[in-house]
Protein backbone atom coordinates (compact mmCIF):
# COMPACT_ATOMS: atom_id res chain seq x y z
CA UNK A 1 0.00 0.00 0.00
CA UNK A 2 1.38 3.32 -0.77
CA UNK A 3 1.01 6.01 2.11
CA UNK A 4 0.10 9.38 0.85
CA UNK A 5 2.13 11.67 2.89
CA UNK A 6 4.72 12.28 0.50
CA UNK A 7 6.17 15.30 0.18
CA UNK A 8 8.89 17.01 -2.41
CA UNK A 9 11.07 19.98 -1.46
CA UNK A 10 13.83 21.83 -3.23
CA UNK A 11 16.68 21.85 -0.93
CA UNK A 12 18.89 23.59 -2.69
CA UNK A 13 18.76 25.91 -5.15
CA UNK A 14 21.33 25.39 -7.32
CA UNK A 15 20.90 25.74 -10.77
CA UNK A 16 22.73 22.92 -11.96
CA UNK A 17 23.30 22.68 -15.49
CA UNK A 18 23.29 18.97 -15.36
CA UNK A 19 23.21 17.83 -11.80
CA UNK A 20 24.04 14.18 -11.18
CA UNK A 21 25.13 11.31 -9.54
CA UNK A 22 23.77 12.04 -5.98
CA UNK A 23 26.09 10.13 -2.78
CA UNK A 24 24.99 10.14 0.62
CA UNK A 25 28.15 10.55 3.26
CA UNK A 26 26.77 9.45 6.38
CA UNK A 27 30.09 10.62 8.46
CA UNK A 28 28.96 14.20 7.40
CA UNK A 29 25.58 13.96 7.13
CA UNK A 30 26.13 15.55 3.69
CA UNK A 31 24.97 15.00 -0.10
CA UNK A 32 27.71 14.73 -2.67
CA UNK A 33 26.99 15.33 -6.25
CA UNK A 34 27.98 16.83 -9.11
CA UNK A 35 27.22 19.11 -12.53
CA UNK A 36 28.66 17.06 -15.17
CA UNK A 37 29.10 20.50 -17.82
CA UNK A 38 30.47 22.77 -15.28
CA UNK A 39 33.24 19.98 -13.74
CA UNK A 40 32.00 20.70 -10.45
CA UNK A 41 31.48 18.25 -7.59
CA UNK A 42 29.86 19.72 -5.01
CA UNK A 43 29.31 18.59 -0.91
CA UNK A 44 26.12 19.95 0.72
CA UNK A 45 25.69 19.97 4.47
CA UNK A 46 22.51 18.96 5.66
CA UNK A 47 22.76 20.41 9.14
CA UNK A 48 24.64 23.84 8.40
CA UNK A 49 23.01 23.90 4.53
CA UNK A 50 26.12 25.00 3.39
CA UNK A 51 27.60 23.76 0.22
CA UNK A 52 30.91 23.10 -0.96
CA UNK A 53 32.67 22.58 -4.51
CA UNK A 54 35.66 21.44 -6.07
CA UNK A 55 36.07 22.37 -9.88
CA UNK A 56 38.10 19.82 -11.50
CA UNK A 57 39.51 20.26 -15.52
CA UNK A 58 36.84 18.54 -17.32
CA UNK A 59 33.19 16.97 -17.01
CA UNK A 60 32.73 15.49 -13.98
CA UNK A 61 30.02 13.10 -14.56
CA UNK A 62 30.32 10.94 -10.93
CA UNK A 63 31.60 11.26 -7.57
CA UNK A 64 31.61 7.96 -5.17
CA UNK A 65 33.20 7.46 -1.73
CA UNK A 66 36.56 5.68 -1.17
CA UNK A 67 37.40 3.52 1.85
CA UNK A 68 40.89 5.26 2.86
CA UNK A 69 39.83 8.61 2.74
CA UNK A 70 37.95 11.26 0.28
CA UNK A 71 36.21 10.39 -3.20
CA UNK A 72 36.92 8.93 -6.58
CA UNK A 73 35.33 10.57 -9.58
CA UNK A 74 34.65 10.24 -13.24
CA UNK A 75 36.40 13.03 -14.61
CA UNK A 76 36.34 13.01 -18.48
CA UNK A 77 37.27 9.52 -20.06
CA UNK A 78 39.30 9.38 -16.64
CA UNK A 79 38.97 7.25 -13.10
CA UNK A 80 40.17 9.98 -10.58
CA UNK A 81 41.02 10.02 -6.83
CA UNK A 82 39.81 13.48 -5.23
CA UNK A 83 41.58 14.82 -2.32
CA UNK A 84 38.57 17.14 -0.58
CA UNK A 85 41.22 18.88 1.88
CA UNK A 86 43.73 20.04 -1.12
CA UNK A 87 40.99 20.01 -3.93
CA UNK A 88 43.34 17.87 -5.21
CA UNK A 89 43.23 14.77 -8.58
CA UNK A 90 45.28 12.00 -9.40
CA UNK A 91 44.56 10.03 -11.87
CA UNK A 92 43.65 6.01 -11.45
CA UNK A 93 43.08 4.90 -15.06
CA UNK A 94 42.05 6.07 -18.58
CA UNK A 95 39.68 4.87 -20.84
CA UNK A 96 37.97 4.99 -24.09
CA UNK A 97 41.80 6.91 -25.93
CA UNK A 98 41.23 6.11 -29.06
CA UNK A 99 37.53 8.00 -28.76
CA UNK A 100 38.74 11.60 -28.29
CA UNK A 101 35.19 12.71 -28.33
CA UNK A 102 34.12 10.78 -25.70
CA UNK A 103 33.06 11.15 -21.79
CA UNK A 104 32.69 9.13 -18.90
CA UNK A 105 28.64 9.40 -17.77
CA UNK A 106 27.11 7.36 -14.45
CA UNK A 107 29.05 5.33 -11.84
CA UNK A 108 28.11 3.35 -8.94
CA UNK A 109 30.40 1.13 -6.48
CA UNK A 110 29.69 -2.06 -6.15
CA UNK A 111 29.39 -3.86 -2.99
CA UNK A 112 32.81 -5.68 -3.72
CA UNK A 113 34.39 -1.76 -3.60
CA UNK A 114 35.00 -2.26 -7.28
CA UNK A 115 33.85 1.84 -9.53
CA UNK A 116 31.65 1.00 -12.43
CA UNK A 117 31.24 3.77 -14.98
CA UNK A 118 30.50 3.89 -18.44
CA UNK A 119 30.96 6.35 -21.51
CA UNK A 120 29.42 8.10 -24.14
CA UNK A 121 30.03 10.57 -27.23
CA UNK A 122 29.30 14.09 -25.51
CA UNK A 123 26.18 15.18 -26.61
CA UNK A 124 25.29 18.08 -28.91
CA UNK A 125 22.20 18.77 -27.08
CA UNK A 126 20.51 16.69 -24.58
CA UNK A 127 20.12 12.86 -25.95
CA UNK A 128 21.45 14.07 -29.67
CA UNK A 129 25.14 12.38 -30.07
CA UNK A 130 26.55 9.47 -31.91
CA UNK A 131 25.36 6.69 -30.99
CA UNK A 132 26.97 3.23 -29.75
CA UNK A 133 30.70 4.66 -28.44
CA UNK A 134 30.16 4.44 -25.51
CA UNK A 135 31.29 1.60 -23.22
CA UNK A 136 30.93 -0.33 -19.41
CA UNK A 137 33.99 -0.20 -17.26
CA UNK A 138 34.86 -0.65 -13.43
CA UNK A 139 38.03 0.01 -11.81
CA UNK A 140 38.93 -2.61 -9.57
CA UNK A 141 40.83 -1.98 -6.30
CA UNK A 142 43.96 -2.70 -7.88
CA UNK A 143 43.49 0.14 -10.12
CA UNK A 144 43.52 -2.01 -13.22
CA UNK A 145 40.39 -1.57 -15.27
CA UNK A 146 38.18 -4.45 -16.81
CA UNK A 147 35.74 -3.42 -19.68
CA UNK A 148 32.12 -5.29 -19.98
CA UNK A 149 30.61 -4.58 -23.41
CA UNK A 150 30.81 -1.76 -25.91
CA UNK A 151 28.43 0.11 -28.33
CA UNK A 152 26.73 1.63 -25.31
CA UNK A 153 24.40 5.18 -26.22
CA UNK A 154 23.74 6.73 -23.01
CA UNK A 155 25.59 4.71 -20.48
CA UNK A 156 23.86 5.55 -17.08
CA UNK A 157 22.20 4.19 -14.05
CA UNK A 158 23.37 0.96 -12.03
CA UNK A 159 22.92 -0.87 -8.87
CA UNK A 160 23.03 -4.46 -7.38
CA UNK A 161 20.56 -6.30 -5.93
CA UNK A 162 19.99 -6.61 -2.00
CA UNK A 163 21.92 -10.66 -2.36
CA UNK A 164 24.57 -9.03 -4.58
CA UNK A 165 23.78 -11.49 -7.11
CA UNK A 166 22.04 -9.16 -10.00
CA UNK A 167 23.47 -5.83 -11.88
CA UNK A 168 20.72 -3.75 -12.81
CA UNK A 169 22.04 -1.23 -15.79
CA UNK A 170 20.63 1.47 -17.99
CA UNK A 171 21.33 2.28 -21.45
CA UNK A 172 19.35 5.36 -21.57
CA UNK A 173 18.51 5.19 -25.31
CA UNK A 174 17.37 1.51 -25.04
CA UNK A 175 14.31 2.96 -23.36
CA UNK A 176 14.60 0.14 -20.88
CA UNK A 177 15.94 -1.34 -17.36
CA UNK A 178 18.35 -3.96 -17.98
CA UNK A 179 19.34 -6.56 -15.79
CA UNK A 180 22.73 -8.57 -15.43
CA UNK A 181 23.77 -12.11 -13.40
CA UNK A 182 26.13 -10.80 -11.26
CA UNK A 183 29.24 -12.59 -9.92
CA UNK A 184 30.54 -10.74 -7.06
CA UNK A 185 33.95 -12.53 -6.43
CA UNK A 186 35.04 -12.00 -9.72
CA UNK A 187 33.04 -8.84 -11.02
CA UNK A 188 32.03 -10.89 -14.26
CA UNK A 189 28.48 -9.93 -15.72
CA UNK A 190 26.65 -12.59 -17.62
CA UNK A 191 22.89 -13.21 -19.18
CA UNK A 192 22.11 -9.60 -20.02
CA UNK A 193 17.90 -9.25 -20.27
CA UNK A 194 15.09 -6.53 -20.01
CA UNK A 195 13.14 -5.90 -16.33
CA UNK A 196 11.24 -3.00 -17.42
CA UNK A 197 10.79 -1.00 -20.84
CA UNK A 198 9.51 2.82 -20.26
CA UNK A 199 6.43 3.74 -21.55
CA UNK A 200 6.22 7.11 -23.61
CA UNK A 201 5.22 9.94 -20.72
CA UNK A 202 8.19 7.80 -18.41
CA UNK A 203 10.34 9.64 -21.45
CA UNK A 204 14.28 8.77 -20.85
CA UNK A 205 15.41 6.45 -18.12
CA UNK A 206 18.21 7.98 -16.21
CA UNK A 207 20.05 7.38 -12.97
CA UNK A 208 19.21 4.91 -10.51
CA UNK A 209 18.75 3.36 -7.01
CA UNK A 210 18.21 0.21 -4.85
CA UNK A 211 15.84 0.54 -2.15
CA UNK A 212 16.08 -1.43 1.04
CA UNK A 213 13.02 -3.99 0.28
CA UNK A 214 15.05 -4.89 -3.77
CA UNK A 215 12.88 -2.80 -5.72
CA UNK A 216 14.47 -0.06 -7.89
CA UNK A 217 13.99 4.05 -7.91
CA UNK A 218 14.67 5.53 -11.74
CA UNK A 219 14.89 9.45 -12.45
CA UNK A 220 12.82 9.91 -15.61
CA UNK A 221 14.95 12.56 -17.50
CA UNK A 222 12.50 15.08 -19.40
CA UNK A 223 9.54 12.93 -17.64
CA UNK A 224 9.71 14.94 -14.38
CA UNK A 225 9.16 11.70 -11.85
CA UNK A 226 11.11 8.94 -10.43
CA UNK A 227 9.23 5.59 -10.38
CA UNK A 228 9.78 2.41 -8.55
CA UNK A 229 9.97 -1.05 -10.50
CA UNK A 230 9.72 -4.24 -8.88
CA UNK A 231 12.54 -6.01 -11.25
CA UNK A 232 10.96 -9.77 -10.64
CA UNK A 233 7.52 -8.72 -12.08
CA UNK A 234 8.78 -6.18 -14.04
CA UNK A 235 5.79 -3.93 -13.01
CA UNK A 236 6.13 -0.43 -12.09
CA UNK A 237 4.66 0.52 -8.77
CA UNK A 238 4.86 3.82 -7.64
CA UNK A 239 5.47 7.05 -9.60
CA UNK A 240 6.82 10.62 -7.82
CA UNK A 241 6.26 13.71 -9.77
CA UNK A 242 8.09 16.26 -9.70
CA UNK A 243 8.35 20.38 -10.87
CA UNK A 244 10.89 20.33 -12.83
CA UNK A 245 10.93 18.18 -16.03
CA UNK A 246 14.59 17.08 -15.78
CA UNK A 247 14.90 14.73 -13.36
CA UNK A 248 18.77 13.01 -13.68
CA UNK A 249 19.21 10.71 -10.73
CA UNK A 250 18.76 9.40 -7.36
CA UNK A 251 19.76 8.44 -4.16
CA UNK A 252 18.62 7.73 -0.35
CA UNK A 253 20.03 9.57 2.35
CA UNK A 254 19.20 11.41 5.83
CA UNK A 255 18.65 9.34 8.67
CA UNK A 256 18.10 5.82 8.44
CA UNK A 257 18.50 6.30 3.98
CA UNK A 258 14.52 7.46 4.93
CA UNK A 259 14.80 10.25 2.44
CA UNK A 260 15.72 10.48 -1.06
CA UNK A 261 17.26 13.18 -2.93
CA UNK A 262 17.07 13.75 -6.53
CA UNK A 263 19.66 15.60 -8.98
CA UNK A 264 18.13 17.30 -12.15
CA UNK A 265 19.23 19.52 -15.06
CA UNK A 266 18.34 23.39 -16.46
CA UNK A 267 20.33 22.99 -20.05
CA UNK A 268 18.15 21.91 -22.59
CA UNK A 269 15.24 24.17 -21.28
CA UNK A 270 14.25 27.22 -22.99
CA UNK A 271 13.80 30.79 -21.49
CA UNK A 272 9.74 30.17 -21.17
CA UNK A 273 10.27 26.84 -19.58
CA UNK A 274 13.21 28.34 -17.02
CA UNK A 275 10.47 30.61 -16.14
CA UNK A 276 7.70 28.21 -15.56
CA UNK A 277 10.23 25.66 -13.45
CA UNK A 278 12.70 27.93 -11.67
CA UNK A 279 13.83 25.18 -9.71
CA UNK A 280 15.48 23.49 -12.58
CA UNK A 281 18.79 22.55 -11.41
CA UNK A 282 18.35 22.03 -7.90
CA UNK A 283 18.38 19.41 -5.34
CA UNK A 284 15.24 18.10 -4.31
CA UNK A 285 13.98 15.90 -1.22
CA UNK A 286 11.29 13.41 -0.86
CA UNK A 287 10.04 12.44 2.29
CA UNK A 288 7.00 9.79 3.58
CA UNK A 289 8.01 7.75 0.55
CA UNK A 290 7.88 4.91 3.59
CA UNK A 291 10.57 2.96 2.32
CA UNK A 292 14.35 3.40 3.14
CA UNK A 293 17.78 3.17 0.69
CA UNK A 294 20.99 1.26 1.67
CA UNK A 295 24.46 3.41 2.11
CA UNK A 296 26.84 3.54 -0.43
CA UNK A 297 29.50 0.93 -0.98
CA UNK A 298 33.04 2.82 -0.94
CA UNK A 299 35.77 2.20 -3.63
CA UNK A 300 38.26 -0.37 -1.94
CA UNK A 301 41.38 1.11 -3.87
O1 LIG B 1 22.62 12.95 -16.89
C1 LIG B 1 23.12 12.14 -17.70
O2 LIG B 1 23.24 10.99 -17.46
C2 LIG B 1 23.59 12.65 -19.05
O3 LIG B 1 24.89 13.04 -18.96
C3 LIG B 1 22.64 13.70 -19.51
O4 LIG B 1 23.14 14.42 -20.54
C4 LIG B 1 21.23 13.11 -19.77
O5 LIG B 1 21.03 11.93 -19.11
C5 LIG B 1 20.86 12.88 -21.20
O6 LIG B 1 20.91 14.03 -21.92
C6 LIG B 1 19.49 12.29 -21.38
O7 LIG B 1 19.58 10.97 -21.58
ZN1 LIG C 1 22.61 10.08 -15.81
Amino acid sequence: MIMSSVKIECVLPENCRCGESPVWEEASDSLLFVDIPAKKVCRWDSLSKGVQQVTVDAPVSSVALRQSGGYVATIGTKFCALNWEDQSVAVLATVDKDKKNNRFNDGKVDPAGRYFAGTMAEETAPAVLERHQGSLYSLFPDHHVEKYFDQVDISNGLDWSLDHKIFYYIDSLSYSVDAFDYDLQTGKISNRRSVYKLEKEEQIPDGMCIDAEGKLWVACYNGGRVIRLDPETGKRLQTVKLPVDKTTSCCFGGKDYSEMYVTCARDGMDAEKLLQQPQAGGIFKITGLGVKGIPPYPYAG
